[in-house]
């Protein structure tokens, strides 16, 4: 049953689909792990690292507008002519807190041609109050770190004119630029820093200007300055390393986004894998079902009409109407079938038959001899046979040729017929020139009768047989015998018998009838012989 249903079409079907379906559902999944995800990963990345960039932009944009303002001061002929000690009233009239607070500055410090401090200004991020000194000692202690830092700087490099990060809580944005006059006549009279504190005052206004929350922190030193990448749920964190002067110390500059749309994106694209895998199932039900619809059940229908070759069948009219290949085969398989059919009942009639006179042969007769002696033994009714023999048919052939010797045998053959037909009983040409037939429920006495018949019938034909010693035209003898008289009660005794009657009736002149009696064994016949 397994092993039958494993060969039918349904399960070979069945297993291809879902070969079919396993391999797409597996392509998905490939494509979902190394190509999909991967690439939505890489876009989110490009994402964040879109943002980060615009905050790195946004500080440039704040470094280079210090640095601008920086060189704004350091190129004034004031300023100029303040570090030479030239201009008491430099401090008092360019410089106060509220200047200091509206510019977001923390420090501005002026240093002389040697390097060595000129003029301090700024707001201590400690207490928020604002200084002013010539030196870094008392209020002014507080810068002097960044004054040390500034000063070291200014000896690397003298040419300043650039803006740098200091580490720091907060850190600084610190832009410095030589002092010279206006129109850069020289000599150089000093340098000017400008610091800006990256504070949360800063850290809100890039938020403002980049949409994007910002955090800087001091970490140590690392030799990366590539972009770090962290997700931590539905948060992605974005690094960037920026280096500060003196290079001991780096700022990490983070901004973090919320996964939405890549959240978004993934969960559309299980819900498109989702429904793809339904709609790859549903496709393949409805593959089966037009499969079992449309080929399956016409195909049943088609081998049971191959089976039992009958119109009758039901669904075997639709079968055949039908103009698709199904169709076509079942026409053809009834066409085949319809030839077949008749090329079986012309071999049965040929196998039956005597082609010469179209009546039974003797295997069609020992046929049905055997079945009316099994029928006639079982219900006790009498059975009859005849054996038919033409008179002096050799002399016959001999005197008119073989071909009149054939349409002979079918002229008495045809008259017989048509006694047997119409008396209700089987004739067969079981020899050369002899016939037999079997009488069913027909006592001997009854098959003289009918058998006086069959003679008078060829009688009738007057078929010339001029050198017949009996008439002149064609007799017959004919022997009876009936089943159950003593020694015929097989087929082989019945016709044993019968041809004993005959060979008496053959004995006693021809033309004429004999049933066999057992006495007949003994050559000792009782006549009924027929008219000359
Ligand atoms: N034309 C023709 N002759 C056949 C056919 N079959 C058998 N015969 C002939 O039938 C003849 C039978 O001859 P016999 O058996 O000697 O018998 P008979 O001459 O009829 O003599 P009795 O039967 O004793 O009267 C033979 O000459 C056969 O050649 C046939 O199909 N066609």
């Amino acid at each position: 049953m397994v092993q039958h249903y494993s060969r039918s079409l349904r399960f070979r079907f069945l297993a291809a689909l879902g070969g079919v379906l396993l391999i797409a559902l597996m392509s998905l999944v490939v494509l979902s792990r190394w190509v999909i995800f991967p690439a939505l990963h890489k876009e989110e990345r490009a994402v964040v690292t879109q943002e980060l960039k615009k905050i790195e932009r946004a500080l440039q944009i704040s470094q280079q507008n210090l640095l601008a303002q920086a060189r704004d001061w350091a190129i004034w002929d004031d300023t100029y002519e303040f570090v030479q000690g030239n201009y008491p009233g430099y401090t008092d009239t360019n410089f106060s807190q509220q200047m200091f607070e509206e510019m977001g500055y923390q420090l501005m410090a002026f240093f002389n041609a040697e390097g060595g401090v000129h003029f301090l200004a700024g707001i201590n991020p400690a207490t928020g109050r604002y200084h002013t000194c010539y030196s870094t000692e008392r209020e002014c202690r507080w810068m002097a770190g960044l004054v040390r830092t500034m000063q070291a700087s200014i000896k690397e490099d003298p040419e300043q004119g650039k803006s740098e990060l200091y580490a720091g809580s907060p850190p600084l944005i610190v832009a410095s630029n030589p002092i010279f006059r206006t129109d850069e006549s020289g000599p150089l009279q000093g340098w000017l820093f400008q610091v800006r504190p990256m504070d949360n005052a800063w850290l809100a206004l890039i938020e403002d200007y980049t949409g994007l929350e910002t955090t800087l922190s001091v970490v140590n030193s690392s030799d990366s300055n590539d972009i770090a990448i962290t997700i931590s749920g539905n948060t992605i964190f974005a690094q960037r390393y920026l280096s500060t002067y003196p290079l001991n110390e780096q700022l990490a500059l983070e901004t973090q986004l919320n996964r939405t749309s890549y959240l978004a994106s993934l969960e559309t694209f299980r819900y498109v894998l989702l429904w793809t895998a339904c709609l790859m199932l549903l496709v393949i039900v409805l593959v089966l079902l037009l499969l079992e619809r449309i080929i399956l059940k016409p195909l049943k229908i088609l081998t049971r009409f191959t089976q039992q070759a009958s119109d009758d069948l039901e669904g075997a009219h639709s079968l055949l109407r039908r103009g698709d290949e199904i169709g076509i085969l079942a026409r053809a398989f009834q066409k085949q079938f319809k030839r077949q059919q008749q090329l079986n009942a012309e071999l049965i009639e040929l196998s039956t038959h005597d082609p010469l006179t179209g009546l039974p042969n003797r295997r069609l007769f020992d046929q049905r001899l055997q079945e009316v002696v099994n029928i006639a033994l079982a219900s006790g009714q009498p059975l009859t046979v005849m054996m038919i023999d033409i008179d002096h048919f050799k002399l016959f052939n001999d005197h008119y040729g073989h071909p009149e010797g054939d349409v002979c045998l079918q002229r008495v053959a045809q008259a017989m017929h048509n006694v047997a037909s119409a008396h209700g009983f089987f004739i067969a040409r079981t020899g050369g020139e002899e016939f037999s037939a079997m009488l069913p429920a027909t006592s001997a006495t009854q098959a003289v009768e009918k058998s006086q018949a069959l003679s008078h019938a060829i009688d009738q034909l007057q078929h010339p047989h001029q050198v017949s010693p009996v008439a002149s035209y064609v007799t017959v003898s004919i022997g009876i015998s009936q089943l159950d008289i003593e020694g015929a009660m097989t087929p082989s005794g019945l016709m044993t018998t019968a041809d004993q009657a005959l060979y008496a009736a053959k004995a006693a002149g021809r033309h004429c009838v004999k049933v066999y009696t057992p006495s007949l064994a003994n050559a000792v016949f009782s006549s009924h012989n027929t008219p000359p």
